[in-house]
Formats: structure tokens, sequence, C-alpha cells
């Protein structure tokens, strides 16, 4: 969820970054320093000296040149009294043309003169310039009374019926350019010319009241891109609408998963202390383990998976694969497992039986289990001591005497092996994968993933073969024999270089241990005793005829016993030819076994 969200913020994040973009780009559509802007598609370009402000405010003296746009896109003068179209700007020839857009300039003349006058702007025009001005509102049918006429007398009118107002001796503009409603002046400041020789364009100072100006370099730097407001507008709205959606939709997803987390855990906690597994559905078991997201290891019954019921619940999802239509069965078994609670056993806190899926959900052990403790005793960094090592094998016993006499319903577990023993925190062995044997006794192919996965050397020979005798409770006390001469030899029993015919490594040096003349590494005095009380007890454990090996209780009062004379040594049973029931097999060292077809 964390992710979820950390990922969303991202998300929302580029989001930002893209509107902030379109914001910059549609800024771009405001006066450009470079190449300028307009009101409109035929309206005059407007760049230095001239600035588009907002209004008509005269924000800008001289020699700024102020201009706005109006509602209908049209480019006006910006001044508080003047009214003035700009129809066009040459900025090669520094000129402006004027138009009033009442289509009556001779009555704004006076308003022409002051803005020359304000902004030194000269007249195009080479003649004589005394204008003489006639009021004509008499006449009728016209619409702009007012009449000019030069000295030149260029521009004839019929002002019989007009009456003369004043006369203008210099004029800024000629008669005609008044009469036909455009009047052309020139800027002659500021002066860009300096700067146009350099390839480069002018700007006004930054913080410079007077006017002052700066050349600036336009090359390399790229036309931005014209992007209508309305469309940023629309764009940026939806995209924050959509922002909005997706923001509620995750809130409620959040707040909905929330809830059903602390459903599950309550229902957890509730089942926990009635001491019954919970049943999970298959989305849950995804849930729990974040997708199958870490895997910590696969047996021959499926894949287990770290999960997480609540912060502080862990666990170990082991998904079965097995694929029983029938579900009765495998709940039986399993309610079954969930009711063994013992020190030494892995408590089943739930299960997932749906359609196919069949999971199983432990506790976790990140110590994992005792194959990665089993060390030569010489590997001093690694070896654990025999104190331990003893406390875990009686921890172990006691685990497999619970299955075996604890419960209502006795188990034998069939596959005891260093990768079924989790060990705590505090190095206190666990047994697992109890009830497995019979709950995947349908899947065929256990026997040789086992094999493969090189547990078959604790496989009691009677469990391999009816030659040997009938599987009992026996087959685990020859299967814990030999995890306890692993223990005492830290080496493997089983070899399986070749795949059809496996060796049964029995280790010389654990007789001559029990006989007194294997010099092991001990840091105590006791140590010795220790060592050869396990291995005596797990040579009584891997007796050929499973009426030879001792139950598990006689096995913990072997282990518990302090007095090292009281245990005898077996006959090897790699050297029996008597033990074996069917008589087949003739003794040879190491012993090899065959696979007899049942
Ligand atoms: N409850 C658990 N907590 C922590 N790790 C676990 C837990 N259960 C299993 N594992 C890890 O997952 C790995 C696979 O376990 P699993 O029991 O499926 O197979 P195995 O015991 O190694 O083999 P097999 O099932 O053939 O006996 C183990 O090696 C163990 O390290």
């Amino acid at each position: 969820m964390v992710e979820f969200r950390v990922l969303s913020l991202q998300g929302g994040s580029i989001l930002i970054k893209l509107l902030l973009i379109l914001l910059l780009l549609g800024s771009g559509s405001g006066h450009n320093e470079c190449h300028g802007t307009s009101c409109g598609r035929n309206e005059p370009l407007i760049r230095f000296p001239f600035q588009l402000t907002k209004g008509m405010r005269d924000g800008c003296s001289y020699p700024r040149i102020c201009v706005h746009c109006t509602e209908k896109n049209v480019t006006m003068l910006a001044h508080p009294t003047i009214k003035l179209q700009v129809s066009k700007i040459d900025y090669k020839k520094h000129e402006i043309e004027l138009r009033d857009p009442e289509k009556c300039l001779p009555k704004k003349f006076e308003q022409i003169n002051n803005l020359a006058i304000k902004y030194k702007f000269e007249g195009t025009y080479d003649g004589s310039n005394s204008l003489s001005f006639f009021d004509c509102s008499l006449q009728h049918m016209i619409s702009c009374p007012i009449y000019v006429s030069d000295s030149d007398a260029s521009f004839q009118l019929n002002l019989t019926s007009c009456t003369k107002m004043f006369d203008i001796v210099v004029a800024p503009v000629s008669a005609y350019m008044l009469q036909s409603n455009s009047a052309n002046l020139r800027w002659s400041n500021p002066d860009c010319a300096k700067c146009e020789a350099k390839g480069k364009t002018c700007k006004w100072k930054k913080n410079s009241t007077e006017g002052d100006i700066e050349c600036f370099d336009c090359k390399g730097r790229k036309r931005r891109i014209h992007i209508p407001r309305w469309f940023i507008f629309t764009v940026t709205g939806s995209v924050l609408l959509g922002l909005v959606i997706v923001a509620i939709i995750k809130l409620v997803l959040y707040y909905r998963t929330k809830q059903e987390d602390q459903a599950r855990v309550e229902k957890f906690l509730e089942d926990y202390r009635a001491e019954n597994p919970t049943r999970f559905t298959y989305a849950d078991v995804k849930r729990i383990t974040c997708g199958f997201r870490e895997k910590l290891g696969e047996g021959a019954h499926g894949a287990v998976f770290r999960g997480k019921i609540s912060k502080e619940i862990l666990v170990a999802v082991k998904i079965l694969n097995i694929s029983q239509e029938e579900g009765k069965e495998f709940i039986n078994e399993v309610r079954i497992m969930g009711k063994m609670h013992h020190i030494n056993v892995v408590r089943l806190l739930g299960f997932c039986a749906e359609g196919t899926h069949r999971a199983l959900v432990y506790g976790l052990f990140p110590k994992g289990s005792l194959q990665s403790f089993i060390f030569p005793s010489h590997d001093k960094d690694h070896f654990l001591g025999w104190e331990k090592l003893q406390r875990i094998a009686i921890g172990i016993a006691k685990g497999i005497e619970y299955l075996h006499l604890g419960g209502n319903h006795p188990i034998i577990h069939f596959d005891i092996n260093p990768h079924n023993v989790l060990l705590d925190d505090n190095l206190v062995p666990k047994l697992s994968d109890f009830g497995l044997a019979r709950l995947c006794s349908k899947n065929p192919s256990i026997v040789s993933i086992t094999a493969a996965r090189g547990t078959l050397g604790y496989i009691a020979p009677e469990v391999f073969s009816r030659n040997f005798g009938n599987a009992s409770y026996k087959s685990d006390i020859y299967s814990y024999g030999m995890l306890l001469l692993e223990m005492v030899g830290g080496r493997k029993n089983v070899d399986m270089s070749s795949a059809q015919n496996f060796h049964v490594l029995y280790p010389d040096w654990i007789h001559n241990l029990v006989d007194g003349d294997e010099h092991i590494h001990v840091e105590e005095e006791g140590d010795v005793t220790i060592a050869k009380k396990l291995a005596i007890v797990g040579l009584w454990c891997i007796q050929w005829r499973p009426v030879n090996r001792p139950t598990i209780r006689s096995v913990i009062q072997m282990l518990e016993t302090d007095e090292e004379e009281e245990l005898t040594v077996p006959p090897n049973p790699f050297h029996s030819t008597t033990s074996i029931i069917s008589g087949r097999h003739t003794s040879t060292r190491p012993l090899e076994l065959e696979v007899i077809e049942e």
C-alpha cells in the first residue's frame, strides 16, 4: 500500500509538472521579447519599443509606447483619454499608422498632436503642414462633421455650408491623412540601431524607470509554441479533475482494503484464541504474501512465501502443489493439524481451500531450518556447540513424541529431516510439515521429488520397500536417528551422485567415536560425552528392524540421561545380515539399497 501511494504521488507530480509546462507554454502567448506578439491574426506585431499592457491605463511613459488589445482583438494605444487604433507598425521605418475607430480623425487632431508631443513623434509628410479646420455639422448625412484643408489646397472640399474653426501652422500630419482616417507618425527614440547592427534585438533594462535599453540575443532561443488559453485551461481542468477522481477512488480502495485487513486480523485473533486455524480466501493469501513477492524456499509439497497478516503477525505461506477437487477431506485433515499445539511443533495458523488452490499458513521463523545450522564441529565459526545441539536433539524428539502420542489424532511424520526442523530466535526446534504425508498422499510425485531434494537418506527402509516390514511410528525413529547422526557428523548421509542407486554412507568414524578412539573437536569436558550419546542414540534409531529401534520416549530418556555408561552401543546395522527380514540383501559396506517396486 505504501509503495502504491508513493507511485501515485510520483504519477501526480509528473502530471503537475506537465501542467506547469503547459502553463509556461501558455504564458509564452503573452509579450515575447524575442519574437513579439499580436492582438489578433491581422493585427500588427507588437515588439520593442511597443509594450503590451492589460488595459487602457497609461501604464508606461516615454519612450515606451504602450498598446493594448480590445475584446474584439483590435490593437489600441494604451492611453486613458486618447482612443486611437494602431493599424500598422513598420519597425524598419519606425512608423506607426493610427486610425480613429469612430472614423473621424480630424475631430481627434488635438489628441494626435498631444500624442506627438508626448512621444516626440515626427510627421511623415514632407509638404506644408499648415491646416485649416472647418465645422460642417450643418451638412446633413455626414458622419464626420469636421473638415480639414491644407495650405497646398491639395485636398479640396466643398465648404459652402461650413464655418471655419481655426488654423494650425505646423501639424505632424497632413490634411489628406486626417480626411482619409489614417495618420502616420515616426518615432526616433528609442533607437535600436546599435543592437540591430550586432544582430541583436533590444529590450528594456530591468528596474530602469528612465526607459534605458539593452541589447538582447535571441539567437538559439527557440520560438515558443503558441497555445491558446482556452486549451490550457481545458486540459488543466480535465487533468485536475482526473487527479481528484483518481485520488478519491484510491482513497476509497485504501480504506476498504484497510477495513478488510482489520476484519482479517480480528478473525485471525479470534481463531487463534480458540486454537483453530483461520480459513483464508485465495485473495487473502495473495494479499498476505503481497502477491507472492518473497519466496523462502521450495519443498516437495510446494513453495513457501513470506507473508504478513498484520504488522506484528508474520507468517510463512506454503502453497501446496496438490489439486484436489474435494476440499472437505483437506479441511478435515487441516483442522486436525490445527489442533496440534506444542513448543516443538510449528503451529498451523491458517489454511486456504478455494477451488483448486490449497495453502497452509504457519508462523514465520526467520532463522530458517536446522539444515543451515548443521556444520562439522571443527568449523568453529558456524558450529553451534554440543550443548545446544543436544538441546535441539531433545526438542525434536519431544516434538515427535507429541505427534506420536500427544494428541487425539496421532500423526506419523514420515519426512523428518533437517529441512523440516525450523528454529526460533532462541534456537528452539519446531517440527514442520507434519500431516503433509497424509494430506498429499494422493500425489504420486512426492517420493521422486523427495529423492531429488536429498532427504532420501532419512527414509526408513520399510517406507521405501515392504520387504523390510511395515511403515509405522518406528519409521520416524529411523529418520530421527539419521538426523542425529548428521548433527554429530555435520555431513550428508546419502550419496546422491547416482540417480538410480544411492549409497547410505555409514560413517566409520561414528563407530570409532563410540568406541572411544575418534578425536572430535571439544571445547569442554562434557562435549565428548554429548557427542557419543547423540551418536549411540542415533545408531539405536537406525536399526534395520523397526522392532530393534527404541520408542521415542526411550530416545528422550537416553538423551536426557547423564550416565554415559548406561548406554550400550548397538550392533552396526550395516554389518548385520540377519536383521534384514527378506534376506534378499547381503551386507556390503557401504550398504547399497535397491529400490524395489511395490
Ligand atoms: N514457517 C517457516 N518460517 C520460515 N521459513 C520457512 C518456514 N517454513 C518453511 N520455510 C523455509 O522454506 C523452505 C521450504 O520449506 P518446505 O517445508 O516446503 O520444504 P522442505 O522442508 O525444505 O522440503 P520437503 O518439503 O521436501 O521436506 C525451507 O527450507 C525453510 O527454510
